[in-house]
């Protein structure tokens, strides 16, 4: 990306309820659901959809909650992968 898409996509995804994590150049979410059921299901949908683009979370889960850092391992940063995958995480959590 250049500097200026970069910032352009930090200010969205910032206002979207990501940060960036401060010791490496990845982005951070929380979700939280009511139920484990509700979590999981959204991880699978998550899942799919990563499978499909060969870019996968790193991520943790207790009970109803998901916490995704996302970053890509091959560039050692953010990549337009990443905000792709960022998209389909907001859009798959305001769907269940
Ligand atoms: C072998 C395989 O294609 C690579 O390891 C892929 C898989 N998923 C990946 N996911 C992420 N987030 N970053 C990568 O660099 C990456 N690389």
């Amino acid at each position: 990306m250049t500097t200026e898409e970069r910032n352009q996509v930090l200010h969205d995804l910032k206002a979207s309820g990501w940060s960036e994590l401060g010791e490496r150049d990845a982005i951070y979410k929380e979700f939280n659901f009511k139920t484990f059921n509700q979590a999981f299901g959204f991880m699978t949908r998550v899942a799919l959809q990563a499978e499909k683009m060969n870019h996968h979370p790193e991520w943790f889960n207790v009970y109803n909650k998901v916490q995704i850092t996302l970053i890509s391992h091959d560039c050692g940063g953010l990549t337009k992968r990443d905000v792709k995958l960022a998209q389909f995480i907001d859009k798959a959590a305001a769907s269940v």
